[in-house]
């Protein structure tokens, strides 16, 4: 079968400002698909690429299998919502969310049209304000009825562009929830761009991480979480982010921090498609990668094989139910988050054990200005 949304080596630039540079990307049929990465990245671009609002330079986009050059928006049969939406501000929200279905090309009867708009501002918690103008709505209410004329319309795909931005945070919270299932009833394949990466996380039957208008990595969170392609992927999930140490593989294969504060006598990089290159040799510049919720206070988890680092306490933040511990390691500081009764106790200054299991370990090489560094790219003798 072929994808839903494909694009084929896509170049767009503004003037001098290259957006994409040679994209590639797929996304497969009822595919929920959340594209990630930081402003400017080109995720805007990419979806109005993929609508038919921005010709590429160079470069196809296809959906079901059939090229869409010179194809008009209107009849590439996908339905997008911009983060700046543009609503009629006099009308009702229902008659926002019912125009679109009383274009020539649904043309719904009346019934049907009140049906579908009904449910969909039940899921989305606007039932109750239909009647309201929307330019009486409040911004997260306007957020919700963009959504909606997005999701009424019967589409081969839905292009979303930070749906949830302006929602608070318990909102954005249940709406997720919502929208994963109506992804999972209706089976209609979505690129929903954002660049938070809990939401990804929370959403993506897949996610496309993007930088500088290139897919750095594609993969289920899984992938994209224990075998992130360089260090841009690794620190682009995960808050507090990932704990980076610079450092050198020693004669034994093991690690010494940059400045020498502390040794880890055996690396042994997880196993997996990104890691199975050969281990680094000896003299490398290299990182290690460990994510604040896998270190744990004191020795007690720490099984055969399990890797101790002693540090002092530098701050401590309460998170809700956690903490989040800051830990001095010779020049490095190390965030590492434990259930709060652990940190109880500590105090600044006041010496501290810390443990890791070695399978936690993520091995890269030194970022450099070729790039974020890899899990073994250029190992060097
Ligand atoms: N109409 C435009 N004119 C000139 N430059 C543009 C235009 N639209 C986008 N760009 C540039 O293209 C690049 C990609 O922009 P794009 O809006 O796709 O990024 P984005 O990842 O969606 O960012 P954000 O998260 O901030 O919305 C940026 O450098 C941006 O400044």
């Amino acid at each position: 079968m072929p994808s839903a949304i494909s694009l084929r080596g896509v170049h767009k630039a503004y003037g001098r400002n290259t957006a994409l540079d040679g994209l590639d990307l797929d996304v497969g049929q009822g595919e929920f698909f959340c594209l990630l990465g930081p402003s400017g990245a080109g995720k805007t671009t990419t979806l109005k690429t993929v609508a038919g609002l921005e010709q590429p330079e160079s470069g196809t986009v296809s959906l079901d299998g059939t090229d869409m050059t010179g194809v008009e928006p209107y009849d590439r049969g996908v339905a997008m919502c911009f983060e700046s939406y543009a609503l009629y501000p006099h009308r009702s929200a229902y008659d926002n969310l019912a125009s679109p279905l009383r274009s020539p090309r649904y043309k719904l009867p009346a019934a049907e049209a009140r049906e579908r708009v009904g449910a969909v501002a039940d899921l989305l918690g606007i039932g109750a304000l239909l009647e309201r103008p929307v330019g009486r709505l409040s911004n997260g209410q306007r957020q919700r009825v963009a959504l909606g004329r997005v999701l009424v319309r019967p589409a081969r795909a839905f292009l979303l562009d930070e749906p949830l931005s302006h929602l608070d945070a318990k909102l954005r919270q249940a709406m997720r929830a919502e929208l994963k299932a109506i992804g999972a009833v209706r089976r209609t394949t979505t690129l929903y761009v954002t660049h938070d990466s809990v939401e990804a996380l929370a959403l993506g039957d897949r996610i496309g991480v993007i930088r500088e208008g290139r897919i750095v990595q594609t993969g289920t969170r899984e992938e994209i979480w224990h075998q992130p392609y360089d260090t841009f992927v690794a620190r682009s999930f995960g808050r507090p982010r990932i704990n980076l140490l610079p450092g050198t593989i020693t004669r034994d294969g093991g690690f010494v921090s940059a400045d020498r504060f502390f040794e880890i006598p055996r690396i042994t990089p997880a196993p997996g498609p990104a890691h199975s290159v050969r281990p680094p040799a000896p003299g490398t510049r290299v990182q290690i990668g460990v994510r604040p919720r896998d270190l744990s206070l004191g020795s007690s988890v720490l099984g055969p094989g399990g890797i101790e680092l002693v540090g002092s306490v530098y701050i401590t933040e309460v998170l809700g139910r956690a903490t989040e511990v800051t830990v001095r390691l010779g020049a490095q500081h190390l965030s590492l988050v434990v259930p709060r009764a652990d940190a109880a106790g500590l105090r600044p200054d006041a010496p501290v054990r810390l443990s890791v299991r070695p399978e936690s370990l993520l091995l890269f090489e030194a970022d450099d200005t070729e790039g974020p560094g890899r899990p073994g790219r250029r190992v060097t003798g």
